[in-house]
């Protein structure tokens, strides 16, 4: 092994190229536009069911357009287009026939800069329970410490859920985006570079919540840090200029890729 290569921490299962579980989640000849701009190019990914696989390359090669995709969030921008199809169980989500609450309920997606809404803890994680579901009160209360407790954030929180969200130190306001996420109880979780704002601490709370989060989750991440990649993925999807040139168990990208642009990128010839 390349001594530039990144040890991988995490157990890994003798999968060779099968996947070790069933499919969740899949790309299928997918194509995106931004205009002209062809940033996502025929890619066709499988995405196990609750295993983390995580996104890898180099800047602009198009690891945050395609988590985009998988929840349709392009679909507020004019002039971005996708092609192909994204099967959800089965069910292409692309099609504008899938209902897009359905979609948001279904796929939680956290970004890279933890943003919570301008009011309370509580209100942060009741908020988007409310525009799917109608709860009692003692339900929502319920419901809320589930996600809170899920984010690993509910006992520092307990005491103070009147207050704003605002006042929480950065890694407990991204813990409280993922409560946020799965306050709706998805079945998918998208994380666009969670932690490339945070400091090691924080960091490495959300790698072991992760760990965590993926016996309820499918997961997929967006990594630019490979040692992240290496410690908290199952499986691995490098992307170079739109395409996905290699997905393997993480395992095998990290010690013994099959394309030399996968083993040039781990091995920090470039990106
Ligand atoms: N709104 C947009 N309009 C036009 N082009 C865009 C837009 N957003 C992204 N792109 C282009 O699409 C390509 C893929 O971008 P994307 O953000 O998906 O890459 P990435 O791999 O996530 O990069 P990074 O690691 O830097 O976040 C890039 O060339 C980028 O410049």
């Amino acid at each position: 092994m390349n001594d530039a290569r990144i040890a991988v921490a995490t157990p890994m299962r003798d999968t060779g190229n099968a996947m070790d579980a069933p499919i969740k989640l899949a790309a299928r000849g997918l194509n995106f536009h931004y205009d002209k701009f062809h940033a996502v190019k025929n890619i066709h990914l499988d995405v196990p069911e609750r295993r983390v696989t995580a996104l890898i390359g180099p800047s602009g090669c198009g690891k945050s357009t395609l988590l985009r995709v998988f929840n349709r969030i392009y679909a507020l921008y004019p002039r971005q287009v996708a092609s192909g199809e994204v099967l959800l169980d089965g069910q292409n989500v692309l099609d504008p026939k899938y209902p897009l609450n359905r979609l948001r309920s279904k796929v939680g997606m956290v970004f890279q800069k933890p943003v919570p809404f301008p009011m309370t803890i509580f209100e942060n994680v009741a908020y988007g329970i409310r525009h799917h579901e109608r709860l009692s009160k003692s339900d929502m209360d319920a419901r809320v410490e589930e996600a809170l407790r899920q984010a690993a954030l509910w006992d520092e929180v307990k005491d103070k859920l009147k207050q704003s969200a605002l006042g929480l130190s950065g890694g407990q306001q991204q813990r409280l985006c993922i409560a946020r996420a799965v306050a709706l109880r998805p079945d998918v979780l998208l994380l666009d570079e969670p932690t490339s704002a945070l400091d090691p601490i924080s960091t490495s709370r959300i790698e072991q919540l992760v760990e965590e989060l993926k016996q309820r989750y499918t997961i997929v991440i967006v990594t630019h840090n490979m040692q992240q990649a290496a410690r908290v993925s199952d499986y691995t999807a490098f992307m170079y200029l739109g395409d996905l040139v290699e997905h393997d168990t993480t395992e095998t990208i990290f010690s013994n890729p099959s394309k030399q642009q996968t083993e040039d990128y781990i091995t920090g010839r470039f990106g």
